[in-house]
């Protein structure tokens, strides 16, 4: 369609001030509200079916989330950096998530497109050497960067929206573009799921930006997802004077020093690949004091949830073996998870045939497996195909000039239009054996 060429020329410009605008105003996960408010006035000003907050992210299955203090403090935050505020009462305690849906009123699939918002908890580099701080658009939000690409994903949720509506005529059944909270940490999706988004959702594409892939370069599929458990850990021991009575301390500190060293110590899975890490580890008040508190953030993976369990309940002996040791107690309580999951192949083999040979896409991988961190939108993935439907995560690969999850992050934007293009070019036409047309 030469005319989609000439409107993503168009285009371009507008998805690169969004990039920088949602960078600089990096929201981590749950507390998205800027970010949220803007994507539901845009799909609302382009005339989609709109359902956020509570309505599209079920409360009880939450995970990870910030404390109300926390909460109330982003969003007031969120005001002051101009999320819009019509939205913010649906969007208040961190009920961040957004569908917009274009129904076409003509038969045809429903084709889903996941796109995650959120930031890291991370600070973002200030030297000049990074393009963000030199150009000025690096975060705004101590703490808060977006260093794994999804203020890209968000714009290219909102190209997709302004191409579809542009070429509606040409487009049959829906498009919904589920726009989710919360995927570090692997938190926001199975709310999502349980709320009931992707019930009616025939085709689902998830897709990430870089991994270490050159722009112009397209996988169709990413299998190689790990299984994860996330763990928050807390010890409680008894304060006392170092110097006048330790004994009667209780070392919470020594409790949570002994589990790190003895979580890092499981042996690795001769089964399949296998992953630990403790990534935060606070404890103690004082030099003179017996600490009496600590905490850690800890996370298991495996290659499938059976290595992934062992791992967990590994890990779990270790917690507890570590209290028992220092007499402290230990609460853990589950602060993310998410599971494996094979894209389809009717699906994959349809996307590698439509995106060869378009504009910009240089090589296109059918599928890679190789083990490769984690991801929620494996929970939405496997709620579509256990309903008949067809998923797959789509890789866009880009030049960085750190690595995900570096305080130096940041790519090349011409990912931007490029998948744009390539995600829209998909919805066209779209003739799928296996994906039901009945609606
Ligand atoms: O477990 C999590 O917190 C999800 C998080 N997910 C990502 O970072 C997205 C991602 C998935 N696979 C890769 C591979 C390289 C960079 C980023 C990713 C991760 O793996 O730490």
């Amino acid at each position: 369609m030469p005319q989609l060429n000439t409107q993503l020329e168009t285009l371009t410009p507008q998805l690169t001030a969004w990039r920088r605008d949602f960078h600089q105003h990096a929201e981590s996960g749950w507390v998205e509200f800027r970010t949220a408010s803007l994507v539901a006035e845009e799909l609302d000003r382009l005339g989609y079916q709109v359902t956020l907050g509570r309505d599209v992210v079920d409360d009880t299955s939450r995970m990870g989330v910030p404390d109300a203090d926390t909460l109330a403090r982003e969003e007031a935050r969120a005001r002051t950096q101009g999320a819009i505020e019509r939205w913010l009462p649906q969007l208040s305690g961190g009920f961040t998530g957004v569908v917009g849906v274009l129904d076409t009123g003509r038969p045809g699939p429903t084709l889903g497109y996941r796109i995650d918002m959120d930031a890291l908890d991370l600070e973002e580099s200030r030297e000049a050497s990074h393009r963000p701080a030199q150009q000025g658009f690096g975060s705004q939000n101590a703490g808060m960067m977006h260093a794994c690409g999804h203020d890209g994903h968000t714009t290219i949720g909102l190209g997709l929206a302004r191409l579809f509506k542009t070429f509606e005529s040409e487009l049959s059944g829906r498009i919904k573009l589920i726009f989710q909270p919360a995927e570090e940490g692997v938190r926001g999706a199975r709310s999502m799921v349980t709320a009931g988004v992707l019930d009616d959702v025939d085709v689902f594409i998830a897709t990430h930006i870089g991994l270490d892939i050159p722009c112009g370069e397209i996988v169709c599929a990413q299998d190689g997802y790990l299984a994860t458990t996330k763990l928050d850990v807390r010890y409680t021991g008894v304060p006392a004077h170092a110097g006048g009575r330790p004994e009667e301390g209780r070392n919470a500190l020594l409790a949570a020093a002994q589990a790190a060293v003895g979580l890092h110590a499981i042996p690795r899975h001769s089964g399949g690949a296998s992953r630990i890490n403790v990534g935060v580890l606070n404890a103690g008040s004082g030099r003179n004091v017996v600490p009496a508190t600590a905490m850690m953030k800890i996370e298991t993976r495996g290659e499938n949830t059976v290595i992934n369990e062992e791992m967990r309940r590994r890990a779990i002996d270790v917690i507890e073996g570590a209290a028992q040791m220092q007499g402290v107690s230990v609460e853990y309580s589950l602060a993310g998870e998410a599971d494996t999951c094979t894209s389809s192949p009717a699906l994959v083999d349809y996307i590698q045939k439509r995106i060869e040979g378009l504009p910009g896409v240089e090589v296109v991988t059918p599928r890679i497996s190789e083990p490769s961190g984690s991801e929620d939108a494996t929970c939405m993935m496997k709620r579509v195909q256990e309903r008949g439907g067809l998923a797959t995560y789509m890789i866009f690969g880009t030049e960085l000039a750190a690595g995900h999850h570096h305080q130096c992050f940041d790519f090349n934007e011409d990912v931007l239009p490029l998948a744009v293009r390539t995600l829209a070019h998909l919805a066209f036409d779209m003739a799928l054996p296996g994906a039901r047309h009945d609606r």
